[in-house]
């Protein structure tokens, strides 16, 4: 959605230090979830703190078009009236869903066991993200899906008529994926069976419990294995979406390059399949506490705390924390440029297939801010310059990718010269307040167009 407007050019400079508290917007993965799950529940489900950012409002959409009752109350506030599993109707428009990998994903594997036919489409990023990974296993469950070449958006799903459950194994670390499968396993009768190898941000198997599914979690040889019965009926939630750790990342890592920041970020999901950043920062040597940890609605969370941390090392970051902290390594590599000695990170083939090619849209505007950084398919790895040591002074793309704008914004507050982004409307995909939160703790951010 936001691509389509003009590009927004924002210009990111240092300013004194960033001091204050942080309220960052629901989680962006459960929000998403709610919705998709509200709409297959009987009855009304209640959101609070939903992120109001333009993929899952596209979501949103998509769920009304399949006949779910969507309502927005207020900030943060929305009710799904849910149709049952099985229940969709067939949309009668093409669904558009922006600039949203798991929109699109988690939504085809919801209608892909119905006797329904919907056409998928996106942004230009979007449409260049590959849906063989969804298709191939929805396949499984008798659906049939109709894109354009590799897999790509626009793409007709027509839904199976006849489903069969399906034991499938994951053939990358993708929730995604997962989650596709597990909602296609809804409408199918029998168990659906999900191995994958390593274990990803488990929301979706915690909300299906919590929607009433049976649905089981075990260790095995191979992995982590997931049994789903299917064709329960899912009873209606009331749910509060705790704040979104990938969102916090930002103004924590801010905290942590300007000199003399100190930064609250409340109330922040720090579920275990998430936190992998956090953990990394503090080994990297970040002044980072977590207080007040507590549980909220079946999900670990707490108040960050982040300070400036000019004695950061650069570390090998652990290939198997990679997906728990999948969407962070474009902040990580800023902060990494502000380490001393060099930070690798390796197992990251699947930063290709985000909303951009995210090891080489982070590799290009590093080395233009004067960082040395080297790439191979799997990894990077960035040569830190140590506190006050990055030249900054460049323009870089965003391509169309929220994480990629953040990142180099963040990158320019510390910097010795400004950093611009040439185009910062897609930050509104999953963090809409980011310039205003970032100005209010301090930040100098300069719009030059738009
Ligand atoms: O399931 C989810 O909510 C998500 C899964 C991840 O994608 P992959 O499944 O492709 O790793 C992540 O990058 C994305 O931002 C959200
Ligand atoms: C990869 C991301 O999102 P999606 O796959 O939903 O587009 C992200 O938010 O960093």
């Amino acid at each position: 959605m936001s691509s389509n407007g003009p590009a927004q050019k924002m210009t990111a400079r240092a300013s004194g230090p960033l001091k204050g508290r942080a309220d960052v917007p629901g989680d962006k993965s459960i929000s998403h979830r709610s919705l998709i799950l509200g709409a297959m529940a009987v009855g009304e489900t209640r959101i609070a703190g939903l992120l109001e950012g333009d993929d899952v409002l596209d979501t949103a959409k998509a769920m009304a078009a399949f006949g779910a009752e969507v309502e927005h109350h207020g900030p943060g506030e929305w009710s799904v009236r849910g149709v049952g599993v099985g229940g969709f109707g067939e949309p009668e428009q093409v669904i558009d869903c922006g600039n949203s990998g798991t929109g699109v994903r988690l939504i085809m594997g919801a209608m892909a066991t119905s006797p329904i036919t919907a056409t998928f489409t996106g942004d230009a990023s979007l449409r260049s993200r590959p849906m063989g990974r969804i298709t191939d296993p929805l396949g499984l469950f008798g659906a049939r899906a109709f894109g354009r070449d590799g897999g790509r958006l626009p793409m007709t799903i027509v839904g199976a008529s006849d489903p069969v459950p399906v034991d499938y194994v994951t053939p990358m670390a993708s929730a995604q994926v997962k989650s596709a499968v597990l909602l296609a396993g809804l409408n199918a009768p029998g168990q659906t069976v999900v191995t994958e190898r390593v274990a990803t941000r488990d929301h979706t198997e915690r909300m299906l419990r919590g929607f009433g599914a049976e649905v089981e979690t075990e260790r095995t040889e191979d992995g982590h294995r997931i049994v789903l019965t299917g064709q329960p009926e899912l009873k209606p939630q009331t749910i509060t979406v705790p704040r979104d750790p990938s969102s916090a990342a930002f103004p924590v890592c801010a905290a942590i390059v300007v000199p003399g920041s100190d930064v609250l970020v409340p109330n922040i999901g720090l579920n275990p399949t998430r936190a992998g950043l956090f953990q990394t920062l503090q080994d990297m040597g970040a002044d980072l506490t977590f207080e007040n940890e507590r549980e909220e609605g079946g999900e670990p969370v707490a108040d960050l705390r982040a300070r400036y941390s000019p004695d950061m090392k650069g570390i090998d970051v652990p290939p198997e924390r990679a997906a728990s902290m999948i969407d962070e390594y474009p902040i990580l590599s800023v902060v990494a440029s502000f380490a001393e000695g060099a930070t690798v990170m390796a197992g990251v083939h699947e930063l290709r297939v985000k909303e951009s090619d995210r090891i080489d849209a982070m590799a290009v505007g590093l080395r233009a801010c004067g960082v040395t950084v080297d790439e191979t398919e799997d990894s990077f790895t960035v040569h830190g310059m140590g506190p006050g040591g990055v030249p900054g002074g460049a323009l870089a793309e965003a391509r169309l990718d929220h994480r990629i704008a953040m990142s180099f914004l963040i990158c320019g507050m510390a910097a010795n010269k400004p950093v611009t982004v040439d185009d910062a409307g897609p930050i509104a995909t999953s963090f809409p307040i980011f310039e205003q939160l970032m100005r209010d703790l301090g930040a100098q951010l300069v719009r030059s167009n738009g």
